[in-house]
């Protein structure tokens, strides 16, 4: 496919969106329908359509039209791309470009790319960090490895990766964290992900389960383990016994194999009392998202106020019961990949104000500047401990 015609098939695509399909759905169908576009192809849309979504009502204000064509349009003007080589009318090329189309005056102020409701919040939540917040979830968010302390250093790693074509560099953020410089798509396919030295895994979680200062000889549990994305990065910083739940059971389903390859123990527990208890119970409870919005940003124009209400009350749900399986001088963990305050410090305040033999030991809200993704920890200890 050429550039051009990239180009007005993420119109084609971001409509479809914008009519209410799944931005999933809409690339997936796409690339079924469109059997031409080899594997770079479909990146490169994907990377256009992801554009579009991230920076859906700036681009809309400087393309001139809130439809695929205006916000296609106005994302290569925010990039100082040159739409009239693009816009060019031949073969799948978007038509060329109308008169208004080219005379549309540059907007005095960019709005902002959130749905109206949430800007008090995010505003309220993040304070004089709104801004930068705002302008971080324009842009694509970096590939993070997660590198396997247990098999190999970071300099090790760097080396088998490079033999891959793979180029990396250390993250302050994380003692185990390297961003992908070059390279990126080949990682899942590459010897040192198949070989269980590194992970897919964003800093700011590596530098979370780093600040647990985690000792040899724990009995973990990660309650919301999903793919076991926290319990592995645990398990790859102390000897202990470690344990995975979720309340969707088929979501732990990679988790054996991931374990395997890291060379790790990790059991699966359809019922986490079974076990109980545990010296530390890790809850990555389910949550917006908002610190992740720049990897899935069809999310938060999906997001509604109701959502962030049920949110709140299963956040609660589950710390109720988390903290219940907890030995008596154990710690409970709460973390969200968000940065609203009602999912993270205001969940807590209820809960200790309801459990008021909890405190809060420690807590720590990771932002985008710091180069990883919004994410919050905290720790709870019971106060008679
Ligand atoms: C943020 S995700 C976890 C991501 C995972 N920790 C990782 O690193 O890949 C939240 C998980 O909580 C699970 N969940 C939802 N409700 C739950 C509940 N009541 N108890 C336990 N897990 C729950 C979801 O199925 C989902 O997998």
């Amino acid at each position: 496919m050429t550039p051009a015609a990239r180009v007005g098939a993420a119109i084609e695509i971001l409509d479809e969106i914008f009519a209410g399909a799944p931005a999933e759905k809409a690339l997936t169908g796409w690339a079924r329908r469109s059997r031409f576009a080899g594997s770079k192809d479909r990146a490169a849309v994907r990377d256009h359509v992801f554009d579009g979504l991230r920076q859906r009502r700036s681009a809309a204000a400087v393309g001139g039209a809130a439809d695929g064509r205006g916000v296609m349009l106005g994302v290569l003007r925010l990039a100082d791309a040159e739409p009239e080589t693009l816009f060019s009318g031949e073969g799948y090329a978007p038509a060329l470009l109308t008169d208004s189309e080219k005379a549309h005056p540059e907007p005095a102020e960019l709005p902002v790319d959130l749905p109206d409701w949430l800007v008090p919040h995010l505003r309220e939540s993040l304070g004089r960090d709104f801004e930068e917040t705002v302008l971080a979830l324009r842009a694509r968010a970096p590939v993070c490895l997660r590198v396997n302390l247990k098999k190999c250093t970071l300099a090790g790693a760097q080396d088998v990766l490079r033999r891959d074509d793979i180029q990396t560099e250390p993250m302050d953020l994380a003692d185990t964290a390297l961003k992908v410089t070059e390279g990126a798509r080949r990682v899942s396919q590459s010897v040192a992900y198949r070989d269980g030295l590194v992970e897919l895994q964003d800093a700011s979680s590596q530098a979370a389960i780093a600040s647990l200062e985690l000792s040899n000889g724990l009995k973990i549990m990660d309650y919301c383990a999903g793919g076991g994305g926290k319990i592995l990065a645990m398990a790859a910083r102390c000897d202990g016994r470690f344990f995975a739940h979720d309340a969707h059971v088929a979501r732990l389903r990679d988790l054996p194999a991931r374990a395997k390859r890291a060379g790790v123990k990790i059991s699966t527990l359809a019922d986490a009392e079974a076990q109980a208890p545990y010296d530390l119970v890790f809850c990555d409870v389910p949550c917006s998202g908002s610190g992740t919005w720049r990897r899935t940003p069809d999310a938060k124009w999906r997001f509604k106020e109701q959502d962030l209400i049920n949110l709140n009350a299963l956040q609660d749900e589950i710390l109720n019961k988390a903290a219940q399986l907890v030995t008596h001088k154990g710690t409970l963990v709460y973390a969200t990949c968000s940065v609203l305050t009602s999912e993270n410090l205001e969940r807590l305040s209820t809960f200790v104000t309801r459990f008021p033999e909890w405190s809060i030991v420690e807590n720590r809200q990771f932002l985008m500047r710091e180069g990883g993704d919004g994410f919050f920890v905290a720790k709870l200890r019971r106060k008679s401990a």
